[in-house]
């Protein structure tokens, strides 16, 4: 199979679809792979080491778009990408489709396969395309709010383990899923009190035994998330229905409430974000003020950590990666119903119920397109 990697354009993003040892798992099983030129060059990754790997360089992304038969990449395609794909070809990357209509319509109008990392489901439970990041922006989220409460960067100028003789701030986190844990495992680092909502007493259970009288567990509903939210003055919200756009559990009113200087992470936002008040933002301009709260909404925190991220991501995708380019997607499909999880949009339909119940689709099951 002809394989193609084109350089991420979103704002700020420096991730790569593949890595050279990604690469040359490919190549070495007899695959052509095509890297835009540059696609590694800002994470150490240059384009020798490509060649390296068995890939050849390509100058532009329409030529990579125009060759391969499968697309592997970072982030959901831009418009300009989704006006390239063919009808049949394969993309292999994030979508995030329930809160992005116009995506998902230029996805369905291409007659591209389009498999989202997202929602590819694991043996062991769990959405482990997604971990890796889930990771890396969790344990960001507690060092992102830290620097947005001084004072420069619009916050109440709050230092989260205070010092001797002044009391600690309130870390509030809700969803308890992977983002969650790890930032609470950096949350605990900083001496902070800290409180953690979600509806799974399971996880709940787990983070207790592991943190104990460290954390405070709250079992999620309006009234838990309001107390909590009112006393907080470091909001990370990471929770997630797969593949759907995430619940709004702050509301506008709770948010005009919440202490002046408050920050709140909207990890969640790739989904539509769990704050009312939320809208996405960008690591150029990553913040804006609503009622004095300072909200943070970067839709893809991984890229400001873009080679460990790339790294990160890489090991949970080229095992896909290399049994698509094998088997084509439909036999890749029928051999593992974790990958067909994946597929959201294929040729004209949409694939995934969530999504096609979020933005008004009629769902065609995916077992109907593997013929
Ligand atoms: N902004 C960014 O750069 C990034 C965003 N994300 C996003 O972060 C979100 C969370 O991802 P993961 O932690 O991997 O998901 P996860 O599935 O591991 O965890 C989500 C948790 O939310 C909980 N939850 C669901 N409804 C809830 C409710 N009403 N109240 C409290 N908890 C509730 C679930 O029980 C689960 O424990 C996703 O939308 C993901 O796409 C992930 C990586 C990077
Ligand atoms: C998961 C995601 O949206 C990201 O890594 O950017
Ligand atoms: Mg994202």
């Amino acid at each position: 199979m002809i394989v193609g990697v084109p350089k991420e354009i979103k704002n700020n993003e420096y991730r790569v679809g593949l890595t050279p040892p990604s690469v040359r798992e490919l190549t070495s099983r007899g695959h052509q792979v095509l890297v835009q030129k540059n696609a590694g060059a800002e994470i150490g990754l240059p384009d020798e080491q490509y060649v390296a790997a068995g890939a050849s360089i390509v100058a532009t992304a329409k030529e990579i778009f125009a060759r391969a038969e499968m697309i592997v990449k970072v982030k959901e395609p831009q418009p300009g990408e989704c006006a390239m794909l063919g009808k049949g070809q394969i993309l292999y990357t994030y979508l995030h489709l329930a809160p992005d209509p116009e995506q998902t319509a230029a996805l369905v109008r291409s007659g591209a396969v389009c498999i989202a990392y997202e929602t590819i489901t694991g043996a062991g439970g769990g959405l482990p395309l997604l971990a890796p990041m889930s990771e890396v922006a969790g344990r960001m989220a507690i060092q992102a709010g830290a620097a947005h409460l001084e004072k420069s960067k619009g916050g109440m100028g709050l230092l989260l383990g205070g010092v001797p003789g002044v009391a600690a701030g309130h870390i509030v986190i809700i969803g308890a899923g992977v983002v969650g844990s790890n930032a609470l495992q950096m949350a605990v680092g900083t001496g902070a009190r800290v409180t953690v909502l979600d509806k799974n007493m399971d996880r709940l259970r787990q983070l207790d035994l592991i943190f104990g009288n460290r954390i405070s567990t709250l079992y999620s509903n309006a009234h838990a998330i309001e107390e909590a939210v009112l006393s907080a003055d470091l909001v990370i919200g990471g929770v997630l229905v797969p593949g759907a756009a995430a619940p709004k559990l702050v509301t506008r009113d709770m948010i005009s409430r919440m202490k002046p200087g408050a920050v709140v992470v909207d990890v969640a936002i790739d989904q539509g974000g769990c704050f009312e008040t939320s809208h996405a933002t960008t690591h150029a301009d990553p913040t804006f003020v609503i009622d004095g709260v300072v909200h943070y909404c970067v839709a893809n925190m991984p890229g400001a950590v873009a080679r460990t991220s790339t790294f990160a991501l890489n090991n949970a995708t080229i095992g896909h990666a290399v049994a698509l380019a094998a088997k084509g997607w439909q036999q890749a499909m029928r051999d593992d119903p974790h990958l067909k999880n994946g597929l959201n949009v294929c040729m004209g339909k949409v694939t995934y119920a969530a999504v096609a119940e979020a933005l008004d689709y009629a769902y065609v099951p995916a077992d109907s397109m593997l013929g």
